[in-house]
């Protein structure tokens, strides 16, 4: 298998954590992608993900997976370990609720704001910028964090008691938002301490 990425980068990060949990970072191979070269926009991976977006991963049969939701279900389905997106009917549905409201409400909403208010990727990739809907999303991923702190009140995790794929989007969200000045308000203890408590992970730590 292999996993197109840049190491680092929000989203790639969200797959090779998901691995490291699964502890199955050995069981692939990172091939980088010159995305701040345009790589990504190229026919060539193009080819891969029409997209434009990396991570892709690579099945030895040829198949690409794109979206890292996608590629954590066939990483946690592939490999054993404790489940990232659940087990129960129940269970997958919350998972994957909450998992889609830190990508929307958080991981998202910061990088369209990086996208569009700030220098971005610079000039030679963002081509398109507006700044007003750039800072309408700042505004988004505050409310998300503070609905977060919330849920975080009650529950040790984002879609209750276990470590999921809907905490690694969380995680994520605010790794990019420490990159771009959007970093967690002093009055969400709840999620700050969740961050700490994540941050020890051994997924995350190394
Ligand atoms: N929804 C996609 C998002 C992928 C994405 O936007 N990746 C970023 C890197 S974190 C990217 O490739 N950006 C290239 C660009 O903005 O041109 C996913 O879940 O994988």
């Amino acid at each position: 298998m292999i996993v197109y990425d840049v190491e680092n980068f929000p989203n790639p990060l969200r797959v090779r954590i998901a691995l490291a949990e699964k502890n199955a970072l050995d069981a692939v191979t990172f091939q980088p992608v010159d995305v701040m070269n345009g790589e990504h926009r190229r026919e060539a991976f193009l080819n891969k993900n029409p997209f434009a977006g990396v991570p892709v991963l690579e099945l030895d049969d040829g198949t690409y997976i794109a979206e890292c939701t996608a590629i954590t279900e066939y990483i946690d389905h592939h490999f054993a370990g404790p489940s990232l997106t659940g087990e129960t009917a129940k269970e997958r549905a919350v998972i994957s609720m909450m998992q889609r409201r830190a990508e929307t409400q958080v991981l998202d909403a910061i990088a369209t704001y990086f996208h569009h208010a700030t220098d971005g990727l610079g000039p030679a990739l963002e081509t398109y910028q507006n700044i007003d809907w750039g800072q309408k999303q700042h505004t988004r991923a505050l409310a998300g964090l503070a609905y977060f702190d919330n849920i975080l009140a009650e529950q040790p995790y984002v879609a209750g008691e276990a470590f999921t794929m809907a905490d690694i989007t969380l995680w994520c969200g605010l790794v990019f938002g420490g990159f771009c000045n959007v970093s967690i308000p002093g009055d969400l203890t709840h999620l700050q301490a969740w961050y700490e408590r994540v941050a020890k992970r051994p997924s995350i730590a190394a």
